[in-house]
């Protein structure tokens, strides 16, 4: 007898860390379902997807500001993508579409509503972007990671789940992990991470404060991204320079204080290890989104905000210094991160993805149909 097949679901995740981490942790969750996944030509996905999924690729972009030829090219791509995607829904028989946002999601969403399947949307941000503001009313469920998004979005049916985060940040800690990096056992460390994608800005700062740090014990791991023209900048036998790591929990479990971005991967990640953070938000994100994240965290006490066109070196280092002599008020951050933490978000998200895609399953399951 041939074993039933499984309802096939198509998971529409491009670009960053930030939207593709999230999808993967809820796919490691659905072992119910045949996954397919949509993503964009060079992107991140490529790297991080394609071993594990097959990964179709269509192109999007994003619209100009101003009309013109630009807004005709990108609004014909847009349409040719959504044709695309809908031939793959309805050959290949997807159930149904879960999403993590951004451009890819327009496209995946149109072409999906259009065949009447369900579409699950995870917002991971405080500040929902656009394209999950313009679409969610047409949702079946739109997932959040804060509860403080749910005011942007009045018209969609909103649940607030928290971020889920990848099999590593939910397992017990690894005594063997961070071997490779060498770092002292006892020594304060400082983490510096600019998102997936690094941050040139950040990385100057901290290699200017550093110095100060070293001199009072600590040390630092430092996660510049690849694009850094000065990667070779700063050298200390208590400094690690990384253009990229794959084992973040490890080093969040570690750490004894992270210097972020605000992205809403890393927030959730800071969170679920219990770290305590000083958070300087991308200043150039869409909307400024990044300083919502981190207000959220601000609020909450577990992080200090710096918004990075106040921010100088001799504010930024000293900061640490006093943070580091603080021993109570960083256990007091870490208390107060670890209660913004949702373990298990991914079951949550999966479950949401599960129960919106039940009654087609059910249908498409039922002998002769
Ligand atoms: C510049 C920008 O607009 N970034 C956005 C992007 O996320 P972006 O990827 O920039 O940043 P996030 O902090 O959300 O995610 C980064 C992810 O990459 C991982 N990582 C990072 C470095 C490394 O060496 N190894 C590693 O695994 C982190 O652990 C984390 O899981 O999408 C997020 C979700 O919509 C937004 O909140 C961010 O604002």
């Amino acid at each position: 007898m041939r074993p039933p097949t499984l309802p096939r679901l198509l998971i529409a995740a491009s670009g960053t860390g930030g939207h593709l981490f999230p999808a993967i942790a809820t796919a490691e969750q659905l072992a119910d379902y045949q996954i397919e996944w949509l993503g964009v030509p060079d992107r991140l996905e490529t790297k991080l997807v394609s071993d594990r999924y097959r990964l179709h690729t269509v192109k999007v972009g994003g619209f100009q500001q101003k009309l013109g030829l630009g807004t005709l090219k990108t609004l014909l791509g847009l349409m040719g993508s959504v044709f695309k995607v809908r031939k793959l829904l309805r050959e290949g028989q997807f159930s149904g579409v879960f999403t993590t946002g951004g451009y890819i999601a327009g496209p995946a969403l149109f072409a999906a509503r259009s065949l009447g399947l369900p579409v699950i949307l995870h917002e991971s941000n405080a500040l929902p972007g656009k394209v999950t503001r313009l679409f969610a009313p047409w949702c079946s469920t739109v997932a959040l990671g804060f509860e403080s998004a749910t005011k942007y979005l009045k018209n969609a049916k909103t649940i607030c789940v928290g971020t889920p985060v990848r099999s590593q940040f939910r397992s017990a800690p690894d005594p063997t992990a961070l071997k490779d990096l060498a770092i002292s056992k006892e020594a304060p460390l400082i983490v510096v991470v600019g998102g997936s994608q690094g941050a040139v800005a950040l990385n100057q700062l901290v290699r200017q404060c550093a110095p100060a740090w070293f001199e009072a014990g600590a040390w630092v791991v430092h996660i510049t991204g690849e694009s850094d023209p000065d990667l070779r900048g700063l050298a200390h036998p208590h400094y690690r320079a990384l253009p990229f790591y794959h084992n973040m929990a490890a080093l969040f479990q570690r750490a004894n204080l992270a210097i972020s971005r605000a992205g809403a991967g890393t927030l959730t990640e800071l969170a679920v290890t219990h770290t305590p953070s000083i958070l300087i938000p991308y200043p150039f994100a869409a909307e400024d989104h990044q300083t919502y994240n981190a207000t959220v965290f601000a609020n909450a006490g577990a992080a200090i905000l710096f918004r990075q066109s106040e921010l100088t070196p001799d504010m930024l280092q000293n900061s640490v210094l006093t943070l580091l002599k603080e021993r109570m008020r960083l256990d007091q951050m870490a208390e107060r991160a670890a209660a913004l933490a949702v373990i298990d978000s991914a079951e949550q998200t999966a479950q949401l993805v599960r129960d919106s895609l039940a009654p087609r399953s059910a249908t498409m399951s039922k002998p002769g149909l």
